[in-house]
Order: structure tokens, then sequence, then C-alpha cells
């Protein structure tokens, strides 16, 4: 196990470094915020500089350093991921508070994106297609994009990163990685199993800081080529605008409002696993969260009854104690970010049927802990309905026909995770081609995508880039096509007179 507080440093050209102002901030248990994880430099724009000229230096050789040496690399990061599997764990329970069993399901996709990336490495397919000419030659090989900037988020502080570095690094770019100040030592403890795998200097840079200090100075700085950003709508709207001015390649993975269908032949039991962990895993703190159920009028009553006798069950605590089935929320102002849906909710006339308040348990007093919470008579147009609340808050909405539930899954300026409950095979196939999202689950909830498959989603989820699988290897390369002309001769009156 870690000893905390940590000292955590910025990583640089293969040197921890304090931040050049020497500032430095605090990360702090949500369980129990009396207790300081870690301190860490509140980096600025020289820290970044610093950071983008190692990243810059290193890329020249390791553009060059074939695929299958990169992925090598990176299936050792995944070896020694497995090795230290629970130490990251338990420092990430303590850090962002999500329970130990979900932590390591968190460093496990670190692993599967480790043994997927490095897979890739060998692969990196490119095409070849006839030429128009003869004794010609046409094809298309991939090239690196080359230095990229990665903003990542607290809510899953070791795979979001490792869904963003490795396949960086496998296609030849070099990056840094500007982590969520909510979790800044599993992101140090990241990079020191990165070096401890071998890491050549300035490949990967971390620095840490705030995202209007650090993240902006990235997304600006004229030396990053490529942004790679993971977090809220409005940001990521930000983001975007700025790469759009700046000429950077931008890819975003943005918000949700998922929602899980269950029809009125639904089998319940099944759909009740579903809901109870899409809604309240994570303390509702997943893009893929369920944060709408949309049920057929003639299950609700029954559907709801089973809901809450499970909600009441829910085992709220410290997410390093073995028996917690849901943790704190990540910080205060997440806290006040559902405290103030939940007025929404009253003034909009939504019902509690449970939860709605901040907890206030002795043992739970410290921490930033709330009640999991079920929100009756909730219409589509509805505020709690339509943003993301991202907290343990489930909106329950009532409809009469399979394709009134299609018609309101998708009423929402978000188009990430999905999810249908039914045993008609009819409906799954018509659901599957009727929902506008990016992920659509069939009698599964709407949380636990797989490393191999792309992620990502439609509409304000994102713009139309998607992580994980090869979908990554399309953000992380340039397409270059290559035409060899071995005729010996110069074919140009041919092109002309086609
Ligand atoms: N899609 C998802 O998985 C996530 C969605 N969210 C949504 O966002 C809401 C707010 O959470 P929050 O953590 O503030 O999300 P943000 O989108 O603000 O933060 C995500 C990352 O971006 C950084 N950042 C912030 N401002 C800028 C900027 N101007 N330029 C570049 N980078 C920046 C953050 O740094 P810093 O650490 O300093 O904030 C963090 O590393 C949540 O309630 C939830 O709705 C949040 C996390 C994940
Ligand atoms: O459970 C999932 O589907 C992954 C969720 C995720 O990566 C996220 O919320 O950012």
């Amino acid at each position: 196990m870690v000893t905390t507080p940590l000292t955590c440093l910025n990583y640089i050209d293969g040197e921890w470094l304090a931040a050049k102002s020497q500032a430095i901030l605090e990360s702090r248990n949500p369980a129990d915020w009396r207790e300081v994880i870690a301190t860490f430099p509140s980096s600025g724009a020289e820290d970044v500089d610093a950071a983008v000229m190692a990243a810059s230096k290193a890329y020249h050789n390791w553009r060059l350093t074939p695929a299958p040496a990169r992925a090598e690399f990176i299936y050792r990061i995944g070896e020694i991921l497995l090795q230290r599997k629970e130490e990251l764990a338990y420092l990430m329970s303590q850090e962002m508070g999500k329970p130990l069993a979900e932590a390591r399901g968190d460093v496990q996709e670190g692993i599967d994106c480790a043994i997927y990336s490095a897979g890739e490495g060998r692969r990196m397919f490119g095409q070849t297609t006839p030429s128009e000419m003869p004794n010609k030659f046409a094809m298309t090989v991939r090239s690196p994009v080359g230095v990229c900037a990665l903003i990542t988020p607290w809510n899953f502080p070791v795979a979001i990163p490792c869904w963003k570095m490795m396949p960086a690094l496998v296609c030849g770019n070099t990056v840094i990685l500007k982590p969520a100040k909510d979790t800044p030592a599993c992101a140090t403890l990241l990079v020191e199993i990165f070096q401890q795998a071998g890491l050549p200097n300035g490949l990967v840079n971390l620095v840490h800081g705030h995202g209007d200090e650090v993240g902006q100075a990235l997304i600006e700085h004229p030396g990053i080529n490529l942004v790679s950003f993971t977090g809220s709508s409005q940001t990521g709207a930000e983001v975007g605008a700025t790469c759009g001015r700046t000429f950077k390649r931008v890819c975003l993975e943005l918000g949700g409002k998922n929602a899980q269908i269950v029809m009125d032949d639904a089998d319940l039991e099944l759909a009740l696993e579903g809901a109870i962990w899409g809604a309240f895993g994570t303390t509702g703190q997943r893009c893929t969260a369920t944060s709408r159920l949309i049920l057929h009028r003639d299950i609700k009553e029954k559907f709801t009854a089973m809901l809450l006798d499970k909600t009441r069950k829910l085992r709220l605590g410290k997410g390093t104690e073995s028996d917690t089935e849901v943790g704190p929320l990540v910080n205060k102002s997440q806290l006040e970010r559902v405290s103030y849906y939940l007025e929404v909710a009253h003034n909009e006339g939504a019902k509690v049927l449970i939860g709605g308040k901040v907890c206030t348990d002795e043992q739970l007093k410290h921490g930033f802990f709330f009640e999991p919470t079920i929100l009756n008579h909730v219409t589509p147009d509805m505020r709690v309905a339509r943003e993301e609340i991202f907290g343990p808050v489930v909106t329950l909405i009532e409809v009469s026909s399979f394709e009134e539930a299609i018609k309101v899954l998708n009423d929402t300026p978000y188009g990430l995770s999905s999810s249908v409950y039914t045993s008609d095979v009819n409906r799954a196939f018509q659901a599957m081609r009727d929902i506008e999202a990016g992920i659509t689950y069939i009698n599964g909830p709407t949380i636990g995508a797989e490393v191999h498959l792309p992620f990502g989603g439609v509409k304000q989820t994102g713009n139309g880039h998607r992580e994980a699988g090869s979908a990554a290897i399309d953000v992380f390369t340039e397409w270059k096509t290559v035409y060899v002309d071995f005729s010996g001769r110069l074919q140009r009156a041919q092109i002309d007179n086609r």
C-alpha cells in the first residue's frame, strides 16, 4: 500500500520536477476531506512549454521506432500494471472514492488497453489499391500525428489516461498528460509505472495543475498537434473552439444523459440489476451512467417497488471498506451540483421516492456522500431529464409503447450510451437501428464498455471521434497516400488525358 500524504511532482523529459512557480495544491480524500492524500504542483505556462519541448524532442526518435517495438513497451506497462493492480486500486479508492471492486475494474481497463494497444502495433493496417496507371502501385500508410495533449477527468483516473496514452504511443506520438486535479496521485503512480517499464525521456510528460491554466496553455500551445479531451460538454466546447482556431486535431469525449428502457416483456430481475449498477455504480459519476429509466406503464409500479427495495439496501461508505457498494461524490462542487439538481427537481414537480439529500450519518459526515436517489413523475421536458447530473440520481419516466420509449430515449441533447430490456428480438433489432447513441446494450446496463470496441457518442457527447478499439488508431494517426511508379517513364500524358 502507498503511504499518504504523497508528494507528487510533474514528470518532464524524464525528471520529476516541482512547478517553476513552486506553487502546490492538495488532493483530499472525498470520503473524509480532513485527510490529505497528496500535494502536487500547481503548474503554469512555463511548465507546459518545457513539457512540449521535451515531447517534441522525443518525437523524432519515437516515430522512427518500429511499431512492434513500441508495442513491446506498451505490453510491459500492462504487465507491471497487473503486478501493481492492488496498490493502484487502493490509492484510487482513497483519492477518488470509488469502491475497491470498481477501482480494480478501472485498473483492469488499463491492463486490457495495454494488451489491445500492443496488438495494434503489429497491425496498424493501411490499404493497397489498384492504380489507374500501368506499372504503378498505390497504397496508404499511417503516420503519427506528433505531440498530443491528453486532458483527463477524475472519474476513471487510470482507465481514461490509459485509453489515450497507450494508443497514442503505439502509433508513434509523444504525449503530455494533464490529469484532473482531483486525482493527481493516481496519475503520478501511473506514470511511475510507465517509467518502470523503461520509458524513454520525453515520451510521456505529466503536468499537474488547474484546467484553466495548464489545460488552457496546452490547447493554445503551437507545439501541440492533437488534443484528446474527456470531461464536460461545456469545457469540451471551449476546447474544441480553441483547437479549431489553431488547426489542431481534437477528439472530444463528453457528457451523457443515458437511458435504460424496461419493456413490459422484460426479465425484471435482470433489468433491476442493470438499473441499480447503471445508476448508482461509481456514485453515478460515469459518462455512461443510467440517469433515466424509461418504464413501460404495465410494469412501472412493480419495477419501481423492486427498485426502491434494492436501493434502500445499498451500503454507502468509504470505498476502501470491503462491504461498501456506493462511495462518496468526488468533491464539494459535485455534492453542491447534485444538491442543486434536487432543488430543480422539486421546483419542476418531480417526486423524491428515496434519498434526495446529503448523507448526515455520523460515520460519513466528513465525506461528500449523497443518498442514492429515485425521482418519480419525471417528464421528458424537465431539466432533470435532460441535463447531466453526474451523481446517484435516477429519474423515472413512464411510457405506453415501444415507439414512445425510443422517442423519449432520443429526446436529449446527448447520445452516449443506451439500453433496452426486452425479450422480443424484433424490438431489440429495432432499438439497435433507431436509437441515437454511440453505444446500445440489449438486456445489459448502460455501463461496462470493453476496450477493443469503439467508445463515444453522437450529438453533444462528442465531435464524431471514438476512443478505444481500432477507432483510437484513427484518432492518433494521419493517413499518407503513397504512389510508387515503376514504369520508368513519365506518365504525365496519361494523367492529363483520362
Ligand atoms: N464525460 C465524462 O466522463 C466526464 C464528465 N464530467 C462532467 O463535467 C462536470 C464537471 O466536472 P469537471 O471535473 O469540472 O469537468 P471539466 O470538463 O471541467 O474537467 C475535465 C478536465 O478538463 C480540465 N479543464 C478544465 N477547464 C479547462 C480548460 N479551460 N481548458 C482545458 N482543460 C480544462 C480539467 O481540469 P481540472 O482538474 O482543473 O478541473 C479536467 O482535467 C461533471 O459534473 C460532469 O457532468 C466530468 C468528468 C468526466
Ligand atoms: O462503464 C463504462 O462504460 C465506461 C465508463 C467511462 O469510461 C466513463 O464514464 O468515462
